[in-house]
């Protein structure tokens, strides 16, 4: 699945990345001071560069992931502005220099887009292995009040008919490819 994604083109990545705003638009229907945690696109996963645009102008705030620098496990969700300082992590994938006071509790984000290597229409998501969003998302107490929709998004080729399902696994409230928006729990 990842060499699926790896083998899109510049143009099909360019085209992709279109789509994939005008779909995620529809999602994230009222952008206006939303807290929308994102990624920066890595291993041919979908850009979220026309997102970042369209977030900006809409008076959005995105978030970017940071890998915990001492849980190692979990991610962090930092403000990313145009010209904030980056660094890039031990995957090779560009995040905020870290700025405690730029980091947002991740129940407090409004929407999370999360990067994926597969998912199914059931809204499960397969990802990187390494754990990262679902230890993050447990993070959530069970009784918050307001708590993030998480967003996959993802290449149509990315979809398989059903992914085994782990105990920990958060499941999604959306699926945003370039082509459909899958909406599992409605
Ligand atoms: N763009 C993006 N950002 C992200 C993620 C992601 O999947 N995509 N993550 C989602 O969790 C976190 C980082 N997790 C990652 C986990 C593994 C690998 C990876 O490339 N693993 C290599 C092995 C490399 C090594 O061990 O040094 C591999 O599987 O080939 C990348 C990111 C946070 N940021
Ligand atoms: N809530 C959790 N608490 C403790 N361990 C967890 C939790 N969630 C995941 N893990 C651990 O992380 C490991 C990797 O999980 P999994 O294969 O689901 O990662 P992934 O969703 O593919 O990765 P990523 O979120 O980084 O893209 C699992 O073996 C599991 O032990």
């Amino acid at each position: 699945m990842r060499n699926l994604r790896k083998e899109l083109t510049p143009e099909e990545q360019k085209s992709a990345a279109k789509a994939l705003k005008i779909n995620i638009s529809q999602v994230i229907k009222d952008p206006k001071n939303a807290r929308v945690g994102t990624y920066i696109s890595n291993d041919g996963e979908p850009s979220l560069d026309y997102v970042f645009q369209w977030l900006w102008q809409n008076k959005a705030t995105p978030f970017l992931p940071i890998l915990h620098p001492f849980t190692q496990v979990h991610l962090l969700f930092q403000r990313y502005e145009e010209n904030s300082p980056m660094t890039t992590n031990r995957y090779g994938i560009l995040e905020p220099e870290l700025n405690c006071s730029h980091v947002s509790p991740v129940a407090a984000l409004d929407f999370i887009l999360t990067p994926l290597v597969a998912f199914d229409s059931q809204g499960n998501r397969l990802g990187m292995g390494g754990g990262y969003y679902d230890r993050t998302f447990a993070q959530i107490p069970p009784d918050a009040s307001h708590r993030p929709k998480l967003i996959g998004v993802a290449h149509q080729c990315q979809h398989l008919d059903a992914l085994p399902v782990a105990s920990w696994d958060v499941p999604l409230d959306y699926i945003v490819t370039p082509e459909r928006i899958y909406c599992p729990h409605r």
